[in-house]
């Protein structure tokens, strides 16, 4: 089915409420879960199609997983050692992380399996993952490096790899193929990023050691299951962060957001633009920081995003793309080459899409210089990327005629209930189906 939607300007944002569960804490918790001895209860889950797939791709090895029921998840570990081979394909839909992630397990179970997706997932470059694994003892067959990915199980050896990308999901599927390596695992990363696998597998009683920027794991270990709640993701927040920021009258209390410091560089952004944010009540919630975020309209000024804050707010850029666009002076964003091979090629498809409404967009390889203008109405295109189609919806509130969008139904990918959130804070989002 195909999901458009359509957006009429003129609304504030206003409210308080949670939003759903972090999407990468999601599929970390169902993986250490599957992978644990013992039973694991999560709340909060996010019951998005990308987590869906990764309980589907378990309980396809036998894994027994009740739920999810209104955020909650009963897994059934198996241990280490427990899973059984797939009868089928394991389909990760348009989730890269389920693909990349899952690739680490299954490089060293004594089966065979292949990993599938969707269009965009077989697009993505799968090279990062096979090239350390491979360097492990992992079977891995791909075509010019993309999915579908056929993985001979494999006994494994420990590796020190130096990553050449920040990349989160390639230091996850190394850690976790670790698991199953003879030795010590050792993940260096060029610059920092999210660090929730690390949290969890320590969460879950196997230690990892963090040295400088490396991480640093023993293979042969056991994981026990435990009771764990996700916090809401700022990922899905950024959204609201950036609709408050940009219409005059906006006022919202966004409820238990992560602030992991890996993930905050959307918050820091902003910020520097201008934008008034305000966090309270910040707490703890299985093993991650957690704040309640306010976010009032503030004017924005154009920003040179510091490099160093690009892995911190990787899935934010579409968000940012549209606040550089409300601000009153030109930004320019570099080193963000990886936007290019998510779901969409995220520096392209928001350039389009913002010249579409009028705004000048200059793109470059690794980033683009966004001249703000008034956004006009007119209709673009998501490309089935859930977080351009987000990031236009909330332009919507400060275009001067209504914004059509086209190819949304991915959002139910990571956001399932954006557009009841949206509208019920005062964005007149109208969903339309063919
Ligand atoms: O590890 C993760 O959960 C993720 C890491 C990031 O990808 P990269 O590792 O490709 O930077 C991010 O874009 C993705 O949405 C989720
Ligand atoms: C890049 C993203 O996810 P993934 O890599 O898991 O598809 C995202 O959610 O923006």
């Amino acid at each position: 089915m195909t999901i458009r939607y359509l957006v009429r300007p003129g609304s504030a944002l206003k409210g308080r409420f949670p939003v759903p569960g972090d999407k990468s804490i999601s599929h970390r918790s169902v993986i250490l879960g599957a992978l644990a001895e013992g039973v694991t209860e999560i709340s909060g889950l996010l019951e998005g199609d990308d987590v869906l797939a990764t309980i589907a791709a378990f309980r396809a090895m036998g894994v027994v997983i009740a739920g999810p029921d209104h955020g909650h998840l009963r897994i059934e570990g198996v241990g280490l050692r427990g899973l059984k081979a797939p009868q089928t394909p394991l389909d990760c839909g348009n989730s890269g992380t389920a693909m990349r992630l899952m690739a680490g397990v299954l490089a060293g179970q004594t089966f065979a399996s292949t990993l599938v997706g969707d269009a965009s997932l077989h697009k993505r470059p799968m090279g990062r993952v096979l090239q350390p694994l491979t360097a492990m003892g992992a079977e891995i067959h791909a075509q010019d490096g993309k999915a579908p990915l056929q993985i001979q199980g494999k006994p494994l050896t420990g590796i020190h790899y130096d990553m050449p990308v920040a990349s989160a999901q390639v230091k996850s599927a190394v850690l976790l193929a670790g698991l199953y390596a003879q030795g010590e695992t050792c993940v260096t990363e060029p610059a920092p990023t999210r660090d929730h696998s690390e949290r969890m597998l320590n969460g879950f009683g196997y230690m990892v050691s963090r040295q400088g920027s490396s991480a640093c794991l023993q293979g042969g270990g056991r994981l026990s299951g435990q009771s764990m709640q996700v916090p809401g993701d700022i990922s899905s927040a950024a959204f609201f962060l950036l609709g408050a920021t940009i219409a005059p009258g906006s006022d919202l209390l966004l409820e238990g957001v992560g602030i992991n410091p890996t993930r905050t560089g959307i918050i820091e952004i902003l910020t520097r633009m201008g934008a008034r944010i305000d966090l309270t009540a910040l707490r703890e919630i299985g093993g991650e920081p957690v704040a309640d975020i306010r976010v009032r309209y503030a004017p924005l000024q154009g920003i040179d995003v510091p490099p160093h804050l690009v892995p911190l707010a990787i899935d934010e850029f579409p968000a940012f793309f549209v606040a550089a666009a409300c601000a009153k002076t030109p930004s320019t964003l570099t080193g963000a080459e990886e936007l290019r091979v998510k779901e969409s090629d995220r520096i392209t498809v928001m350039a389009e899409g913002l010249r579409a409404l009028g705004v000048g967009v200059e793109e470059r390889p690794d980033g683009a210089v966004i001249t703000p203008a008034p956004i006009k109405g007119g209709q673009v295109d998501s490309h089935g990327d859930h977080r351009i189609a987000m990031a236009f919806a909330m332009a919507g509130l400060v275009a001067s005629g209504s914004i059509e969008i086209l190819d949304c139904a991915n959002v139910a990918t990571s956001f399932p209930s954006f557009p009841a959130l949206a509208q019920a804070a005062g964005l007149s989002l109208e969903q339309l189906s063919a």
